[in-house]
């Protein structure tokens, strides 16, 4: 990222890495700037001051640093920056920030841009926005921001202002009846939360899963519903949990908080041992099952459907602690370690299966070819990989239909409702030691969502300032193009090559594919290797940084087999849940080992289908962005390190949107729409009419004009030269 020079400072005509003259100017200016720079600085007590950081000067990453860090220390959490709000996370409750009459206070405000920073401040222009029925008329916020950082808090806060403000107190139905649409949509939180966040690293509250959420409003503007959209949820954690991190909060509320009578029907002795609870005397507020359960009811899922889920659940925990032993024979499955004998039993009783058939699903496999079939002993790790798999295979289908009871039971039937606002969050940038097929699906998601904040905002804003020959100088920012080319672009991307390796039907050898991207992908900028490392992999540049993959098993889980007798055996279960999660129709899934090559539906072209979507959706409303940021990795309140701060503003490009911000115009509103509001203030209709019809087709042609072209048009026809 380059040196950036404000506005100001090139006499309201050069902003960054202008391309006129741009290195005479920052030649000239060095020392000058040096010198306003230091000027900026030294009167750390007004850093604090900087509502909008767009107003300061020179706006570089120091200084915008320095004024974010002032303001945290004197525990100012929000700050505009442009078209966004910077979100410092306080890691404490400041409730103060949060009540129902500080959000009224920003709903009423007569212009809430004009008050001091906050969520509701975009919440409050979202909405009025919605109100104004300006094209786009829908709406969404993003939410960005790593892991920690605050995203799902600002969502839940959103949803409240929203909960509270287009909440439909005139209707007697809704006060009266039942639950209100908007404390079910609220009560979707606690749900959504238990069955898809966990206690990882880097946070106690973490969301494994992404989700967009559309809260529907009718034509006055009041929610009537609202409808979920998850993405990708994490479900090996189902059964592989990193070291000091935690399964979902599910399983510990069920193990914590049950009944005595609970905790008999669902076989949880108090005290019980379970290879997939780990870490499970670290005690968190999110562990409150009541919570959950009272959530669950008010979403209309009753006791007896809650009963069943707990104890599937439970049957997931026993599963977890069969253990087989190697078998010396390999013509002779694997036998179940001693202690994993009452586990088969419990966990059977649990799901309600044949303890036998379940014993055979986990270690016989059913080869089929032609119409003869065979049966071939699995080794101990096949066993534990079809245990696994089995347990990841009824979570991920449980959480999928538990988002669909929720939809049923918050979303408005379609003549209800006429616009929506939607709030995304998703998970953050990941770059761990290892990482494989989970991070580099959730590093393309944020790669699209850059793309989209690029496209939409910075590109969109220069393109337009050129098309109207508005005197502009342009601003290098990053366009992430290649990376997203290099992912999923036509016709060869790292995506198109997995891909390929699961049609081909045979096991994934790591070197070769590692050498197969090598070749096919050279020519793009963004992807590299570690030559050093012994293990094949390959780094790709994002946007926020660069990341290593590890090859070894990404074929594997991009096809994410299930095996079929695994299907089969859920379909036989006398469970009403299980019955309703694997009807029978499910004999028609694919099976990844069968010769059926080109019905193979991968986990990267099943996320690259849903975040297509989503963009779709995305592009088709106002974006409206919110930007997260963790001051540090302990997560502790009032702890700010510069270092940390720096590496997560420089990978959002939030320096260079402040330029843009700063430099363009802010307000802009479609021309159509500004005469026939404004047009009534022109004495002369007709003059103003055929000023319309001599604009330019490129002026007429583009919806947006410039609020302050406008303003021209009208000054100008009110003052006919
Ligand atoms: N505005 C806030 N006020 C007080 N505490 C906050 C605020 N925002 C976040 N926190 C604290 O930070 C923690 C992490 O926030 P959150 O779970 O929203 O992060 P996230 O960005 O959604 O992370 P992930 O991507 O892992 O889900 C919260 O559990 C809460 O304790």
């Amino acid at each position: 990222m380059s040196a950036p020079y404000s506005k100001d400072r090139a006499h309201g005509k050069l902003q960054v890495n202008g391309h006129l003259n741009k290195t005479s100017i920052t030649e000239n200016l060095d020392e000058s700037f040096e010198e306003e720079l230091n000027a900026f600085l030294i009167d750390e007590n007004h850093l604090h001051l900087y509502d909008d950081l767009t107003k300061v000067n020179p706006i570089t990453t120091k200084t915008v640093l320095k004024c974010l860090q002032a303001r945290y220390a004197t525990e100012v959490f929000y700050t505009n920056a442009g078209c966004t709000v910077v979100a410092v996370n306080p890691f404490q409750p400041v409730y103060k920030l949060y009540s129902s009459e500080i959000m009224k206070q920003y709903h009423t405000a007569p212009h809430p841009q004009e008050s001091k920073p906050h969520i509701f401040t975009v919440a409050e222009q979202a909405y009025r926005n919605v109100q104004s029925q300006i094209e786009p008329v829908n709406q969404s916020i993003i939410v960005s921001g790593e892991s920690g950082a605050g995203k799902t808090w600002t969502s839940r806060c959103l949803m409240k202002f929203y909960a509270t403000v287009a909440a439909a107190y005139d209707s007697h139905v809704a006060n009266q009846t039942v639950e209100r649409i908007e404390s079910r949509v609220l009560d979707s939180n606690p749900v959504m939360e238990a069955f898809g966040n966990a206690c990882t690293l880097r946070n106690n509250n973490s969301s494994r899963f992404g989700k967009y959420i559309q809260l529907q409003l009718n034509s006055t503007q009041q929610i009537t519903g609202a409808s979920i959209q998850t993405y990708l949820l994490e479900k090996t954690r189902v059964a592989h949990q990193a070291p000091s991190e935690r399964n979902f909060h599910i399983f510990y509320q069920i193990t914590n908080g049950a009944t005595e009578l609970e905790r008999a029907e669902w076989n949880l002795p108090e005290g019980a041992q379970f290879s997939w609870l780990p870490n499970s005397d670290k005690k968190l507020e999110e562990d409150c099952f009541v919570v959950t359960k009272d959530a669950m009811l008010h979403l209309g899922i009753d006791h007896f459907i809650q009963n069943n889920i707990f104890k599937v659940l439970s049957g997931l925990l026993h599963l977890g602690n069969i253990h087989f032993a190697d078998s010396l024979d390999e013509s002779q499955p694997c036998e179940p370690l001693s202690e994993a004998k009452d586990f088969i039993a419990v966990t059977a009783n649990l799901l309600r299966i044949p303890a036998s058939s379940l014993l055979d699903m986990l270690r016989i496999r059913t080869i089929t070819a032609g119409k003869q079939v065979f049966k071939k002993p699995c080794k101990k790790s096949e066993c534990d990989t079809r245990r696994d798999c089995l347990a990841k295979t009824i979570y991920a289908k449980l959480f999928d239909w538990l988002v669909t009871v929720i939809n049923e039971s918050i979303c408005a039937i379609s003549d209800k409702w006429t616009n929506f606002i939607g709030l995304l969050d998703v998970y953050g940038f990941e770059s761990f030691p290892q990482n494989n097929l989970e991070q580099l699906c959730i590093n393309y998601a944020n790669e699209k969502l850059q793309q989209h904040f690029v496209t939409h905002y910075l590109k969109a804003q220069q393109d337009e300032y050129a098309a109207e020959g508005l005197e502009w100088s342009f601003i290098s920012y990053q366009d992430n193009q290649s990376c997203v080319a290099l992912l999923e672009g036509n016709p060869v991307s790292v995506f198109s090559l997995l891909n390929e390796e699961c049609r081909l039907n045979r096991s994934s050898d790591a070197a070769q594919l590692q050498s197969r991207l090598e070749k096919a992908l050279s020519h793009n900028k963004c992807i590299g290797r570690d030559m050093f490392s012994k293990l094949p992999n390959f780094i790709v540049s994002h946007y926020a940084g660069k990341v290593q993959y590890q090859i070894e098993d990404m074929a594997e889980k991009n096809k994410d087999p299930v095996p079929p007798e695994l299907l089969q055996l859920l379909q036989e279960s006398e469970d009403s849940l299980l019955k309703k999660l694997f009807p029978d129709e499910n004999n028609k899934v694919t099976d990844v080992n069968t010769h059926n090559r080109t019905a193979v539906v991968t986990v990267v072209s099943k996320f690259k289908g849903s975040l297509e979507r989503l963009m779709q959706i995305l592009h088709s409303t106002t974006p409206h962005y919110i930007r997260c940021i963790k001051p540090n990795m302990e997560c502790k309140a009032m702890i700010f390190r510069k270092e940390e701060v720096l590496s997560q503003l420089e990978a959002c490009g939030i320096v260079e949107t402040i330029h843009i911000s700063a430099a363009g115009f802010p307000i802009r509103i479609s021309f159509q729409s500004f005469v026939g509001r404004y047009g009534i203030i022109a004495p002369w209709q007709s003059t103003l009419q055929s000023y319309i019809k001599d604009c330019s087709p490129a002026k007429k042609r583009r919806g947006n004009q410039p609020f302050s072209y406008c303003c021209t048009i009208l000054l100008e026809v009110n003052n006919p030269k």
